[in-house]
């Protein structure tokens, strides 16, 4: 049974639902303990890429047991489902420089997004970096990026929910679901 909500926010546009906030908040949770588990010379700094990735930084970030710094950076490179040249619109405020770095973003599509971040962060000579995703889309990639922790590998429909988008609508759904480009009626699932 989906939650009726869910179905009038998304006006006949909502698709599968792969991913319940407590299966979010359990890869999460295993993500962390796989940090908490790694060797750190000195505490890493978790950099959660905004805006998608808010709720999945916190997600993973509240669940680790070791010290730890939190940072943001902002990057914008989608506006509805088209992708332009990635722009970093808010740089991280605590020094990269010599630190191991864990990026974690909501998604990875085309790979661009994350490319260019960890581009700009050797740039600014970190000792690391790790990615760690909510979600993998594989199979549209453009540019290839070493995923260190995944949590959900999904196919190649527009996602939202769980931080994820569409021209800003849909990021505070507690789920990640598909959003249909085009509407359906069913009473399949009511
Ligand atoms: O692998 P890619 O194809 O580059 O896509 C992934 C990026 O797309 C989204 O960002 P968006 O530009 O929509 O910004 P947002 O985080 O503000 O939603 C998402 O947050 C990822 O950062
Ligand atoms: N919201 C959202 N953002 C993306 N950026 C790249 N792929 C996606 C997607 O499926 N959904």
């Amino acid at each position: 049974m989906t939650p009726q909500f869910l179905k009038t926010m998304l006006d006949g546009h909502l698709g599968q639902i792969f991913a319940t906030a407590a299966d979010i908040e359990a890869a999460a949770g295993q993500i962390a303990r796989q940090i908490d588990d790694a060797t750190w010379q000195t505490p890493p700094l978790l950099i959660g890429v905004m805006k998608g990735a808010a709720q999945w930084t916190l997600a993973v970030s509240q669940q680790l047991t070791i010290q730890a710094d939190l940072d943001f950076v902002a990057v914008s490179s989608y506006t509805g489902t088209k992708q332009s040249l990635p722009k970093l619109t808010q740089a991280p405020t605590l020094s990269v420089t010599n630190r191991h770095v864990i990026l974690l973003d909501e998604i990875i599509d085309s790979g661009v997004t994350l490319a260019f971040l960890i581009d700009w962060l050797h740039e600014q000579q970190v000792a690391s970096i790790q990615t760690a995703v909510m979600v993998n889309k594989p199979v549209a990639r453009q540019r290839a990026v070493a995923l260190d922790y995944v949590g959900f590998t999904l196919p190649d429909v527009w996602l939202v929910g769980y931080g994820m988008d569409l021209d800003g609508a849909y990021r505070n759904l507690p789920v990640i679901a598909e959003y249909k480009t085009s509407t359906s009626v069913s009473t399949a699932d009511v």
